[in-house]
């Protein structure tokens, strides 16, 4: 790594500056690589699969080496990564543990949309494994790198959010004068409709509420959308507001839903809380859950606090007075 900082420092605790800044260097060099696409080779091809039979492609694999290099003599003792089995350790004598999903939205890496990395630091335990099977509540720092138009950062060190924006030419992640802040109302939706018949009841009904639009309880329309890139849909909801829900569903290997508690929901539910917003399961805040296994999944539902909140009250229905209220509809009246 250069030694001179890739980031602007001045609002970062200064005993993140190293991590920051490696960080930083590596996602200027990722943005890079993304942006040339297939004239950097065949960056979306398939090259194995990790141990949860999750498919990994090139791009994945690349930035996760490129990452765990760079941390050397940073301080991070501890790294867990969504393409690794176990944590690494990296530097002995460090503080911090790193949990990091390298790259995120690995289907959308040949279509050119945008793509990401999300990350979250914590104080190392010495014990690698253990550190990480604790809830988000212990988290110091989160953040995701959005590859994009343009290449963003947008990071919480616990006390409001931040957002950096890569410049190119100085090769400097340069900090905006606004932060992202959620907006209370919003009247976008984030799901991946097609597992519509394998969701449970409070998701549907809340669902089926959006799509009845003016019609319906809510008594106003609804957009939808679905980038399929975790940090894509959150980078909208950050500046635009709106929900994201991918609950668990009744297919197999589904029954938590698809994101990963460590390397996904709990920095972004860090981040969404920090911003305004709320972030669930459905029945916990996602920053309370203790993960049982360090690739663990978990639903995750966030977004506008009042649309989240209503998700919470539908799941807290009971199983059959919630058929007869859906029915009524008048209790949820927007
Ligand atoms: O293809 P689906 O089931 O809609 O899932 C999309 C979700 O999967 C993810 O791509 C999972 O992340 P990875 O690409 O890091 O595995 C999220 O970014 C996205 O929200
Ligand atoms: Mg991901
Ligand atoms: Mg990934």
């Amino acid at each position: 790594m250069s030694s001179e900082p890739r980031i602007e420092t001045s609002s970062i605790p200064e005993n993140l500056h190293p991590v920051l800044s490696a960080l930083a260097d590596v996602a200027a060099d990722l943005s890079r690589t993304i942006a040339l696409g297939p004239l950097a080779g065949n960056l979306g091809a398939s090259v194995g699969s990790n141990t949860d039979g999750d498919v990994q492609k090139a791009l994945d694999i690349v930035a996760d080496k490129a990452f765990a290099a760079a941390l050397r003599g940073t301080g991070v003792r501890w790294y867990a990564s969504e393409e690794r089995q176990d944590v690494a350790q990296i530097d002995a004598g460090g503080a911090w543990a790193l949990a990091i999903d390298p790259l995120d939205g690995s289907s959308n890496i040949d279509v050119n949309v945008s793509i990401g990395t999300i990350f979250s630091l914590q104080p190392a335990l010495d014990d690698g494994e253990a550190t990480f099977l604790r809830s988000g509540r212990h988290l110091v720092a989160s953040g995701y790198f959005v590859y994009g138009p343009q290449t963003s950062l947008v990071v919480t060190f616990g006390d409001g959010v931040e957002q950096f924006v890569l410049d190119r030419e100085a090769r400097l992640f340069r900090k905006t004068k606004s932060a992202p802040s959620i907006p209370s109302q919003a009247c976008e939706f984030a799901i991946n409709a097609s597992n519509y018949r394998h969701w449970a009841k409070p998701i549907r009904a809340y669902i089926d509420d959006c799509l009845a639009g003016i019609d319906g309880p809510r008594g106003k329309n609804f957009n939808m959308r679905w980038v399929a890139s975790l940090v894509a849909e959150t980078h909208r909801i950050m500046s635009r507001g709106g929900i994201f829900l991918y609950p668990g569903d009744d297919r197999a290997g589904y029954e938590q839903g698809r994101l990963r508690l460590v390397y996904e929901a709990a920095p972004i539910a860090f981040l969404v809380e920090q911003a305004g917003g709320m972030a669930t399961t459905g029945l916990l805040a996602v920053l309370d859950q203790v993960p049982e296994t360090l690739h663990a999944r978990t639903p995750l539902i966030f977004g506008t606090s009042e649309k989240v909140r209503r998700v919470i009250d539908y799941h807290a229905l009971p199983e059959l007075e919630d058929a007869a209220l859906f029915g009524n509809r008048g209790l949820f009246r927007a």
